[in-house]
């Protein structure tokens, strides 16, 4: 790390230059307050480690100076046994951690060591933080229609609270977005948000995925494990198709939400958490209560305040706008194109049912914007399978003798329109496991995308 080392102690000054080299730290030492505080202005430091008390300018004046020169700065206070309640409050100034002298070159190289990994770990985060942003798009939820105006007025009036939110909706309609809308609209923006897909964890794990597990509490438990409850302190957790939850995990998750408190397998003690709780479905909970599928008491818990998403097909007028703004996801740097989608194209997108709502279109766009080298998009760029069902009935016999794959993705596409998107129903009509639809699924849209 580049440091900065501030102390009116020669000796100590002596030590410093030797040794923080010697560790693979580069370092600039100081006599005294003031002349840290000129070479902060010259030079940015990853770490400084200040006496508190120095004459002409005090180590938490340092400290303060630094950290607004340069947040990232972190700062360790070096202090004698009888200033340690000064030391205390120079924690609160922002700084890392201090050490009480005389101390030995092993527990400050450890402190760095913390130090550095602590801001390996912060790239790390800001790293991730920008790969998504890339892979997703800025998360901005387009779409002027009546029906999609409501919502952004629900998420504007609901996110400053702390109420528990529902978001209903078809697979696909942008209900992550939402969740990700009212954590960012509201106080705890700058905190985690966490999403866990619930129909997505083993039964057996989900327990510990969302409450964390003591070392040894159940074979594989090698560590100890911090749940997603935890992790999302202060911040969001977004549970998504909450009605794939388990029964037995209903009841645990209602205990959660009411005492707002969490239990990791395998410990007696409980943690209080401080975790809003936005949850969202597919899935019709009513019914799912009638047939004793979902608890009732869940139920209420959660949808204290409903938010509803239209279907894409309920708001087709939103599609030229949607289609231009992932033709620039996927295209970040293309140039843009006069008119992004011929009439034509147009035309075509608005006459689909799109049982895959929102992820579908974007499946379309990315699969046109690999065939269109340069815009506007017309409908020979879009899926082979996509025009073939614009021709409805009748005009199937034009289309000439088709492949027995082609017709076996014609009867899941028209099993999926008839169940408006619902994949468990579609493959249930179908008599295919679930997992046999999403693998012909991905299959043909592998093959659209390589044709
Ligand atoms: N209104 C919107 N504006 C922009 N992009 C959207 C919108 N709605 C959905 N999307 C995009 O569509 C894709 C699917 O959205 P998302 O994952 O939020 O849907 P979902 O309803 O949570 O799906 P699932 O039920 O399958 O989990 C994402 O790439 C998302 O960015």
């Amino acid at each position: 790390m580049t440091m900065l080392f501030a102390d009116d102690e020669r000796s100590l000054q002596e030590i410093m230059k030797l040794e923080l080299p010697l560790m693979g730290h580069r370092v600039t030492v100081c006599p005294d307050g003031l002349t840290a505080a000129a070479a902060l202005e010259k030079d940015n430091f990853d770490c400084i480690l200040v006496d508190l008390d120095m004459p002409g300018m005090s180590g938490i004046d340092v400290i303060a100076k630094a950290k607004q020169l340069c947040p990232s700065t972190e700062a360790i206070v070096l202090t004698g046994k009888g200033t340690v309640d000064t030391a205390i409050a120079a924690l609160r100034h922002g700084a890392f951690d201090y050490l009480t002298k005389p101390c030995t070159m092993v527990e400050l190289e450890a402190l760095l060591k913390r130090v550095q990994d602590k801001r390996e770990l912060t790239n790390k985060y800001y790293a991730l933080v920008h790969r998504l942003k890339n892979i997703e798009g800025t998360p901005k939820l387009i779409g002027d229609t009546p029906g999609m105006k409501q919502v952004q007025t629900m998420i504007a009036k609901v996110a400053p609270t702390d109420s528990t939110v529902l978001i209903l909706g078809e697979t696909g309609t942008g209900k992550e977005l939402v969740a990700r809308a009212v954590h960012e609209n509201s106080t705890r923006a700058g905190k985690p948000f966490v999403a866990v897909n619930c129909g997505a964890l083993p039964e057996t794990l989900i327990e510990s995925e969302l409450f964390g597990h003591a070392k040894g509490s159940f074979t594989g438990a090698d560590d100890h494990r911090t749940g997603l409850f935890e992790v999302a302190t202060g911040g969001t957790i977004f549970l998504d198709e909450i009605g794939e939850l388990p029964k037995s995990m209903q009841a645990k998750l209602l205990r959660v939400l009411e005492s707002r408190e969490i239990r990791r397998v395998g410990e007696n003690k409980t943690v209080m958490v401080d975790v809003r709780v936005v949850c969202a479905t597919h899935r019709n909970l009513e019914e799912m209560v009638a047939e004793e599928e979902f608890r009732e008491d869940l139920m209420y818990r959660i949808n204290t305040f409903e938010i509803h998403l239209p279907s894409l097909r309920e708001r087709i007028d939103d599609i030229p706008q949607l289609a231009g703004h992932l033709l620039r996801r996927f295209r970040p740097s293309g140039k843009a194109f006069d008119h992004e989608l011929t009439d034509g194209a147009v035309q075509a997108l608005k006459a689909h049912v799109w049982p895959g709502n929102v992820r579908e279109l974007a499946n379309v766009i990315e699969h046109a914007t690999i065939l269109c080298d340069a815009g506007p998009i017309d409908t020979e760029h879009l899926p082979q399978h996509f025009n073939r069902r614009q021709l409805s009935g009748g005009a199937k016999s034009q289309l000439g003798p088709m492949t027995l794959r082609e017709l076996e993705m014609e009867a899941i596409h028209q099993s999926l329109d008839r169940h408006a998107g619902n994949k468990p129903k579609a493959a249930e009509e179908l008599g295919i496991s679930l997992k046999t639809l999403y693998n012909k699924l991905n299959q043909s849209s592998g093959l659209e995308k390589s044709a």
